[in-house]
């Protein structure tokens, strides 16, 4: 299948052409390589994980697409076109939100408010602005406001919309950092374990809202997660990494059944 077309999955849904593409990617740190010469792609529409034992080079490679880390060798292709190296704030004006693995909200403003900050990307108008010239400044506060409600029905995280999310259970501020993300309205959403320290239940909500921001906006998804459980049942294809190398690659089912990720990664336990 080319890289141009697009398919259905047997669920229905419709995956799109290629929206990002790692060419060959290198990443050390000294005389640590993290990543090895790794190729894949990201399609429109689709949930795709990053999966391997620790220190197999994920975080790295999140970080990579994030914009965070530059590799030494490789290129990098989103949206058509080669990327040349940015910082993290110009990746997300490109349309590239992302979560964290240790939560990074603001501890002491409530639910709503920090879910609002995650529109700074597509405010326009300045504090001068704000300050001389109210009138669009509010326009774009009010339009800024709807949005992050919709997200927090969506999320349905109305009863904590007040509530401080350092008194929240940790499950909630997750999905609180899920609406933060969100409400940049990105193209590409990363998620960095985004099942970490939960509970069974938090899991099962947390993969169902990934699965609905997934259908619902069409957004496109690469997560990294330790849970094999979770990542089977909600991912489209799956690239698994080891010592740093892609060992695998494709849909859970191939992944399964491929004899080098059964003996780097599903043999063993893992936590
Ligand atoms: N900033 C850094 N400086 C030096 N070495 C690093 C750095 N970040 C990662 N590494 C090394 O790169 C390798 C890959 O690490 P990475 O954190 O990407 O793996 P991971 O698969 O995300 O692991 P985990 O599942 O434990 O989070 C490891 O050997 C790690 O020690």
């Amino acid at each position: 299948m080319s890289a141009a077309e697009s398919y259905v999955t047997a669920d229905g849904r419709t995956i799109g052409a290629t929206v990002m593409e790692m060419r060959n990617i290198t990443l050390r740190f000294g005389g640590v390589v993290a990543i090895k010469d790794i190729s894949f792609d990201i399609r429109e529409g689709e949930i795709r994980a990053i999966i391997g034992p620790n220190g197999a080079g994920k975080s790295s490679m999140l970080n990579v697409i994030n914009g965070f880390y530059h590799p030494q060798e490789g290129e990098i292709w989103f949206k058509g076109e080669k990327r040349a190296p940015m910082r993290p704030h110009e990746i997300a004006h490109q349309g590239i939100a992302r979560t964290f693995q240790n939560i990074a909200l603001f501890k002491g403003m409530s639910t709503l408010d920090n879910i609002m900050t995650g529109r700074f990307t597509h405010m326009k108008s300045n504090l001068l602005m704000q300050a001389f010239w109210k009138g669009p400044a509010e326009r774009e506060e009010v339009e800024n406001r709807e949005i992050a409600e919709k997200i927090i029905d969506f999320l349905e995280i109305q009863h904590i919309r007040k509530t401080p999310v350092g008194r929240l259970p940790y499950g909630l501020q997750k999905r609180v950092e899920l609406g933060r993300a969100l409400a940049a309205e990105p193209r590409l959403l990363l998620l960095d374990e985004p099942m970490a320290g939960m509970n069974v239940e938090e899991k099962e909500d947390m993969s169902r809202f990934i699965l609905d921001v997934n259908d619902e906006f069409g957004t496109t998804i690469a997560l990294i997660e330790h849970d094999m459980g979770v990542v089977m049942d909600i991912s489209d294809r799956v690239v698994v990494m080891d010592y740093g190398r892609k060992i695998g690659d494709g849909t859970p089912d191939e992944v399964r059944n491929n004899q080098d990720v059964i003996d780097a990664y599903l043999g063993v336990p893992h936590d």
